[in-house]
């Protein structure tokens, strides 16, 4: 039955957000045919009295999956379609053509082209969602996990696209439906940048090179990358700018500081019950939280990238993009569309360059002795960001480095439930974020 074969494998999908938890039950929720062969499916997975939503593109077979697929493979006659580009064309044409399939609402921009004779590729990145690169054109976003609502990243991406901002990807369109009676984004599909490459494997150049010349410091060495840090949080800058001017803004009294830290704790302690590691750490955190509430003072808000780290940025070859202003992934909607201190993306950044420095050590033999290259390539690529953080705009004042501080923490606890679910030898890294 497709139901159970679903259970097997949704349950090992790297987007798959309920890892660790036994699958209780997974209903049909929606079915809908697209094209011959091509299915389109809401499921809903229960585990433990909760629910989550997924969209899933079924391909079908009236015999057995073809070999080409077996990677894709669901269970006798079903694979996951994503990656039969003769099904995904469907989504391109009905997009270009606005056309409702259904409950399904396929919508374009005005005054954009969309060629449909593209064939698509899955991207082979480690993802929260599944992307489709149609030609070296557009990259079509699949939201895997389903929350009701217009998913931020549309509704930020078509706004910033609107006053021509720089440092995004251009969007062409997207596909909705309804879900418990709200427009409910399934997919966005945007300008494919290509000949260029993501902040963190450009980063990790640069530590691999420092880790190849030990002797050199990390601003001599060849691939130094703190004029690219410089560049980045410069356009952080602008991107916020943008932000603020697009949609409302608004200040954080004092009280409610105070109840942002409450929150956090809160947070580390759920954090402390999932990954015990964390345990010994906690009062580093629980510290800086406490010295937030002690100095609060008021805090300008607005809406903010929410989880950003150098996979999120792109370099093309003029300038840096942003992408995925989603939030993190976990959060409810109405959290990740609140308005927030743009420091919160900072720390998100400042906590990447700790990550790409201490990546590589994992695995090294000389690890012990790179710990200081290790130190001095974050200290250099961190300080030079928040140079270019300033020079581009960005508010960075003496009083803010306390609320620094807490949400790179706060940050930091995020990631250690993140590693703990996904990536467990990766836990040391966040982990050692409560070390200095
Ligand atoms: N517009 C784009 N052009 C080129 N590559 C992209 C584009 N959007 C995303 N990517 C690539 O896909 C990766 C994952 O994208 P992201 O939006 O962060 O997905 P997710 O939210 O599923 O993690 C990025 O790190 C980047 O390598
Ligand atoms: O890009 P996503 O929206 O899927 O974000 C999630 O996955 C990220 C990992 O891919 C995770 O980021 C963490 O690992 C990065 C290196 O892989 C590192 O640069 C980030 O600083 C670190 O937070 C992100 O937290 C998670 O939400």
């Amino acid at each position: 039955m497709l139901t159970e074969l679903l259970t097997g494998w949704i349950a090992h999908q790297r987007w798959f957000a309920g890892k660790g938890r036994p699958i209780d039950k997974l209903d049909i929720d929606s079915d809908i045919e697209l094209s011959r062969g091509l299915r389109h499916l809401i499921v809903s997975v229960h585990q433990a009295g909760t629910h989550d939503r997924y969209q899933i593109l079924l391909g079908c077979c009236a015999d057995d999956v073809p070999d080409k697929f077996r990677h894709a493979l669901i269970g006798s006659g079903f694979y996951d379609a994503a990656h039969d580009a003769d099904l995904t064309t469907t989504l391109l044409e009905a997009m270009a053509e606005g056309r409702d399939i259904g409950p399904l609402r396929f919508r374009h921009l005005d005054d954009v082209h969309i060629d449909t004779s593209l064939r698509s590729l899955v991207l082979g990145v480690e993802q929260s969602n599944t992307s489709l690169v149609y030609g070296d054109a557009y990259i079509c976003k699949l939201f895997r996990r389903l929350i009701p609502g217009v998913n931020p990243e549309l509704e930020i991406v078509n706004a910033l696209a609107a006053r021509k901002a720089a440092h995004i990807a251009q969007p062409y369109g997207w596909i909705e439906t309804d879900l418990d009676g709200e427009p409910t984004t399934l997919a966005m599909t945007q300008e494919f940048l290509a000949n260029s490459n993501d902040g963190w494997a450009l980063a990790l150049a640069s530590v691999r090179d420092l880790y190849a010349w030990p002797q050199e410091s990390a601003s001599d060495a060849g691939g130094d990358f703190s004029s690219e840090s410089f560049r980045l949080g410069t356009a952080t800058a602008e991107v916020h700018h943008e932000l603020a001017d697009a949609f409302p803004t608004g200040v954080m009294d004092p009280p409610e500081v105070r109840r942002l830290m409450e929150e956090y704790l809160r947070r580390l302690e759920q954090t402390v019950a999932e990954v015990p590691q964390l345990a010994e750490h906690a009062h580093v955190a629980e510290e800086a939280y406490r010295r937030v509430c002690e100095v609060a003072h008021e805090v300008p808000v607005q809406r903010v990238h929410g989880d950003y780290h150098l996979g999120q940025v792109m370099r093309t070859p003029t300038d840096w993009v942003i992408l995925d202003f989603e939030g993190e992934p976990g959060q409810p909607l109405a959290e990740r569309r609140a308005l927030n201190s743009p420091l919160r993306d900072v720390a998100g950044m400042l906590r990447s360059f700790d990550y790409a420095a201490r990546h590589l050590l994992a695995d090294h033999p000389e690890a012990q002795n790179l710990l200081p290259q290790a130190a001095e390539w974050a200290e250099l690529n961190r300080s030079s960001f928040l140079a270019g953080y300033s020079a581009g705009g960005g508010r960075l004042r003496g009083e803010d480095a306390v609320l620094l501080r807490a949400l790179e923490l706060a940050k930091a606890v995020y990631e250690v439930g993140y590693e703990a679910r996904n990536r467990p030898s990766w836990l040391p890294i966040p982990l050692a974020a409560f070390q200095h």
